[in-house]
């Protein structure tokens, strides 16, 4: 496991200044008092440099490591951390949150964010921030040409001339103008999907669970059934849930045209991989491109299995529809940006499990977070302390969710200890920080 601080060698080539997004979102943050305590990140998976740049601008301690970890090596290492940092494979269970008492917000330098619990999360007052789209195009762009690759069975060809077998023929073999494309999840990556599918020349189907806008001549189905039974190429773009866990499995391939092809780079857990590896083999199906996997190894290296490995016209990748070099410097960018905003200001703008608010910064002011169970009476307490000590609150923002209320307070003098521990102490308290 290759761990320590990020060596300037180590690093890949970035900008060697903050990006613009970046420099304009934390400018403001200059006029707030430093953190009075070294802030301590665990970035892991490999998250971009941009993203470590940032921190280390800002001062706070960086471990980068380029693996996920198990739950226990998480319970392990999370005990100081202020902020932890994680892609699509380490999960961040209850437990973990548990032993994580210093955390205060956790980054998913993704899309999904699965991988953590993120009620728990809530409930503990910790905000869990992720890049809703910045590698969504990325993903788009593979599955455009993965189409093009099943089509011609381009890799089973280029992999006989590696072998030294000259394979020409046309037989199975497409253009993929005229041809329907079936979207199951119309969402930033199925949408823009659409409009690439449709720019080379191919009919566009697909189904949402919600009211989706149809992007240029793609056509709404009533059922995920209707777009399997209509579409030469069936792509799915839908998020990890129990209503997607195996929602592709023997009887919906059964439901596919003969020949019709499978694209999965959402979540391993919607395909069952034995039912379309038989599909594969028996010829029902022409062919599969999988970047998504249900057990995904921690880190590189040998030793991964399928049953998909062997099939004919299958194009396996190691979840790699988010890796390119922009994705990952805007995600590292966006999302350490985010936790930056929140560790020196409070700000929980982009939150995936927060209210998002944010208050700007006044001088001479003096900034307490709270966050507390969402029950009545929170805010008069709060505000008695205040006025029991003859503090003048000079601004205050409250955002709730069902479960919690996550309170902003800035205060005409120094908060002390003693105040601090008073709200702490309120019963619905969860978390209570004084900022500066
Ligand atoms: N392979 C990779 O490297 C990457 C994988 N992903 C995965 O792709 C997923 C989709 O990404 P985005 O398009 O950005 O998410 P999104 O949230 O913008 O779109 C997802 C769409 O799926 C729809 N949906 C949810 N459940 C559904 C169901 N049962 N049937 C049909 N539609 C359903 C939603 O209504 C939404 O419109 C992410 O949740 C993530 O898990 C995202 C980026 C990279
Ligand atoms: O954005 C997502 O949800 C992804 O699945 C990308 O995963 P990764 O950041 O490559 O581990």
């Amino acid at each position: 496991m290759n761990s320590g601080k990020s060596s300037p060698q180590s690093r890949s080539p970035v900008c060697s200044s903050p990006p613009k997004y970046a420099e304009m979102e934390l400018q403001h943050l200059e006029r707030i008092p430093p953190p009075k305590h070294p802030v301590k990140v665990l970035l892991l998976e490999n998250v971009h440099q941009t993203g470590v740049l940032l921190f280390e601008k800002e001062g706070f301690q960086v471990e980068l490591l380029k693996t996920s970890l198990t739950e226990e090596e998480l319970m392990e290492k999370i005990r100081d951390v202020h902020v932890i940092g994680i892609r699509s494979k380490t999960k961040v269970t209850k437990r973990v949150l548990e032993n994580a008492s210093k955390l205060l917000a956790i980054g998913c330098f993704c899309i999904g964010t699965d991988q953590v619990d993120l009620e728990a999360a809530e409930r503990l007052g910790i905000p869990v921030f992720n890049s809703p789209f910045a590698n969504t195009r990325s993903v788009a762009e593979l599955i455009i040409a993965e189409i093009v690759c099943l089509s011609r069975k381009l890799f089973d060809v280029s992999k006989g001339c590696h072998e030294g077998q000259w394979l020409k023929s046309a037989v199975g073999c497409h253009e993929i103008r005229g041809k329907t494309l079936g979207i199951v999840g119309y969402g930033h990556i199925g949408s823009q999907l659409s409009v690439l599918a449709e720019s080379q020349g191919m009919n566009v189907i697909f189904y949402d669970i919600i009211p989706v806008l149809p992007l240029g001549n793609s056509t709404p189905c009533k059922s995920l059934e209707e777009v399997l039974s209509n579409a030469d190429f069936v792509t799915l773009h839908v998020p990890k849930s129990p209503q997607t866990e195996n929602m592709i499995g023997q009887q919906q391939i059964k439901l596919m045209k003969k020949g019709a092809y499978l694209l999965n780079a959402s979540r391993g857990t919607v395909v069952d991989l034995q039912a379309l590896a038989d599909s594969l083999r028996s010829g029902h199906l022409g062919g599969a491109a999988i970047d998504v996997y249900p057990k995904e190894p921690k880190a590189n290296g040998s030793g991964f299995e399928t049953p998909l490995q062997h099939c004919p016209n299958t194009i396996l990748t190691p979840h790699i529809g988010g890796s390119t070099e922009e994705a990952q410097q805007m995600i590292g960018e966006e999302v350490a940006t985010a936790l930056i905003k929140l560790v020196r200001s409070g700000s929980t703008v982009n939150a995936v499990n927060f209210p998002n608010l944010e208050v700007p910064f006044t001088s001479s002011s003096h900034r307490i977070l709270n966050v507390h169970r969402n029950v009545p009476g929170v805010l008069r307490d709060i505000n008695d302390i205040f006025a029991s000590r003859d503090t003048n609150v000079k601004a205050q923002v409250l955002g709730t969710t069902a479960d919690i209320g996550y309170l902003i307070v800035d205060v005409d003098k120094e908060t002390s200890e003693e105040v601090k521990e008073a709200i702490a102490s309120l019963k619905p308290s969860l978390r209570t920080r004084i900022l500066y």
